[in-house]
């Protein structure tokens, strides 16, 4: 699982849109500004981890203060009788200041100092968006609402195809959404015998990461392994219970009395990756089959949207063998 291993140093980019934060009276440097002389200064994202030490969180507060950021918010996270640390920070910075060139430098600089074992630092208004590819079979809940959210902003994706072992009429809302915002559909047919692994490898080997929106095939290990970035599933049950096919039946043949979804990393063995979102809901005696379903379809589309969201706004980090770190 490559959660996030990367240690990014995106090349600088020109501002590519308008995403700037003018402080009408902000302070740094003990300066107070006013709106007529400020600087436009816009936000950037830091994620840490490494081991545990005395004085990280100086070290990269001050690489933002010297350079003139303001830190919004701070999330660290030290476990109990584990000796490591994970740190997220949100600060807003005058990009002629602080270059983004220059931000990374720095950043790996403090990472080098701490043998960090990640540090990711992102500037959503200059870095390029993540470019992710959809995989599902024949049920498409999950995609139309991560189309529609993307579609409204809340997914700050750039989704480069879609791909199913389903074919689809070129006259549904699907495929005439993908078409008017020219976002290829891939139609690669799959059997037991011949999952097209190869073909599915050369259609997303440019993206930054996968989402499985309710794919029904096992994806192999060498497939895993070839594609060597991060998968991201949508389970229609509570993980790790009722894992496999059709979990909403297996939760109704149970009798529970909650339940839910899971996204997760996508590991060779079937539902069983680290966990990032769940929600759940009560069902009772007086739900059947048909609403265990339509409330496992709703809970997974909502879970699968905020699921991508956190990985995108860098919440989202490896803690120990199967756990996250979710800020
Ligand atoms: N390596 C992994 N691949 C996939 C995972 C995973 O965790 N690791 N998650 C699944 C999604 N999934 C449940 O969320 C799931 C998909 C498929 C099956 C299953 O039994 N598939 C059958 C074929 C079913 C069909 O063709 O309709 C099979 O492959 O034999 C169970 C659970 C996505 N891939």
């Amino acid at each position: 699982m490559m959660m996030m291993r990367r240690i990014i140093s995106e090349r600088a980019t020109c501002v590519s849109k308008n995403f700037i934060l003018r402080s009408s009276a902000s302070r740094f440097h003990g300066e107070s500004l006013d709106s007529s002389v400020s600087p436009v200064l816009i936000p950037g994202v830091h994620v840490f981890h490494c081991q545990d030490a005395v004085g990280i969180v100086a070290k990269l507060s001050d690489c933002i203060a010297a350079k003139g950021g303001n830190i919004l918010g701070y999330d660290v996270f030290v476990p109990e009788n584990n000796n490591v640390f994970y740190s997220r920070s949100e600060f807003i910075f005058d990009p002629v200041k602080w270059p983004r060139e220059q931000m990374s430098e720095d950043f790996q600089a403090i990472a080098q100092r701490f043998g960090a074992m990640n540090s990711v630092v992102r500037v959503p208004s200059i870095d390029p968006k993540y470019k992710i590819a959809l995989l599902l079979s024949k049920q498409d809940h999950c995609l139309v609402e991560m189309l529609h959210r993307w579609q409204d902003g809340k997914l700050p994706v750039d989704i480069t195809c879609v791909i199913s072992n389903h074919e689809r009429a070129s006259n549904t809302h699907v495929m005439r959404f993908l078409e008017r915002h020219g976002i290829p559909y891939h139609y690669v047919a799959t059997t037991k015998d011949n999952k097209r692994e190869d073909e599915i490898l050369d259609l997303v080997k440019d993206t930054d990461f996968l989402v499985l929106a309710r794919y029904m095939q096992i994806l192999s290990g060498k497939f895993l392994k070839g594609y060597g970035k991060d998968v991201i599933n949508i389970h229609h049950g509570l993980l790790p219970s009722f894992k496999g096919g059709y979990p909403a039946k297996q939760a109704f043949d149970a009798g529970v009395k909650l339940i839910g979804a899971t996204s997760h990393f996508v590991t060779e063995e079937l539902d069983a990756g680290p966990i990032i979102e769940q929600m759940v809901e009560s069902v009772s005696h007086r739900d059947n089959l048909r609403s265990f379903v339509q409330k496992s379809e709703d809970l997974e589309k909502k879970c699968l949207t905020k699921a991508i969201k956190s990985y995108c706004e860098l919440r989202v980090l490896p803690y120990g063998a199967n756990k996250t770190v979710v800020f």
